[in-house]
């Protein structure tokens, strides 16, 4: 083979597992067998290696990172990622409704998330192709995270929408989370070699994504939903719901549980009705996320120092953990 028959076969190869991935990792509605996929990933790699000139940073190749490193570096984020303030009863919620509508008026559009219990991460494409993830560290300055989080399967590596529709550089920020599935097997798995065990999903993801080593966050199966964004350069959006959308068409995982609501008791409602439904869910959450949906009305009502006037978080209260300690046999 030469080398114009391999660079097509490459991109060929690229564009059919670049499409598996999403297909298994963000629609979780795989079309072939991981064996097949296998088969796809292994022709990559040899050919990559015959011809290594043909080697990008945006093949599905180069998701499991190099060596180890010494340390991560920091990232000052370009738009600062803010907190959110919190509300714990129907009442505050109301409050913040208040106050919303004071500013902007009664005809105010929600939309409900569900409020994913893992780690934020702002993801940085410049031209569409992934240059940067970083921790949220202190909301200014996170640390880079980018070879970790290559590794995750459900983060594009590349915006994957038309040319022409692709920002010059956007700030995609999410969540990275374990399944309570993952949790229970990763914790399975270091106590069989005796090593201590993390005591939630969110420490679990956390631990994962602080790894040095890119080769152990790789085995971990982290996932993500995007949420929310940053500094953007060469898009409008005018709403949060075309933001939400635009991730869905770029190949990002977004939350099929978000909602728009123009009334806010059925906001209320609907946040009410996860307390119970959650824990059906194959990921933990810790409450909702309430914000309001036009991107206009959000840089009128601005943020306080720490958090944004236009959105809030709607906190479940803490649950009971019932701890089974196991039966003690005492022979007599
Ligand atoms: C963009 C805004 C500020 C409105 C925003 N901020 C969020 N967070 C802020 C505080 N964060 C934070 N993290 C650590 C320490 C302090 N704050 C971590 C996320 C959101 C978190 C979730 C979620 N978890 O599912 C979500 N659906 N939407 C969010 N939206």
């Amino acid at each position: 083979m030469d080398i114009v028959q391999a660079e097509n076969r490459i991109k060929e190869l690229r564009e059919s597992i670049d499409y598996h991935n999403y297909r298994y990792y963000v629609l979780d509605n795989p079309e072939i067998t991981d064996a097949e996929y296998d088969k796809l990933m292994r022709e990559l790699i040899s050919l990559e290696s015959q011809f290594p000139q043909l080697i990008t940073p945006d093949s599905p190749s180069q998701r499991v990172g190099g060596e180890p490193l010494e340390a991560f570096k920091k990232v000052t984020h370009r738009e600062p990622m803010i907190s959110l303030a919190d509300a714990f009863s129907e009442e505050e919620l109301r409050d913040f409704n208040r106050r919303v509508t004071e500013n902007v008026g009664n005809q105010v559009e929600y939309v409900v998330e569900l409020k994913i219990d893992g780690l934020a991460v702002s993801l940085t494409y410049e031209n569409g192709l992934l240059v940067t993830a970083a921790t949220r560290g202190d909301g200014v300055v996170g640390e880079d995270v980018t070879q970790n989080v290559k590794t995750i399967k459900s983060v594009p590596l590349r915006l994957n929408i038309q040319k022409d529709k692709i920002p010059m550089v956007i700030e995609v920020r999410g969540e990275i989370y374990l399944s309570k599935e993952g949790f229970k097997k990763l914790n399975e798995e270091r106590e069989e070699m005796g090593l201590p065990t993390f005591a939630n999903p969110r420490n679990a993801a956390a631990g994962s994504i602080r790894q040095l080593d890119s080769k152990i966050t790789a085995k971990r199966p982290l996932s993500t939903f995007m949420y929310a964004l940053g500094y953007v350069e060469g898009i409008e959006f005018n709403t949060h719901l075309e933001v939400l959308e635009f991730y869905k068409a770029c190949g990002f995982k977004v939350n099929p549980h978000i909602k728009s609501f123009n009334n806010f008791d059925d906001v209320i409602d609907y946040c009410m009705s996860w307390k119970e439904k959650r824990h059906s869910l194959p990921y933990e959450i810790d409450g909702m996320v309430i914000k309001v949906n036009s991107l206009h009305f959000q840089k009128i009502l601005g943020s306080t120092a720490k958090t944004p006037r236009w959105a809030i978080a709607y906190k479940f209260p803490a649950e009971q953990k019932i701890s089974v300690i196991e039966d003690i046999v005492v022979s007599v």
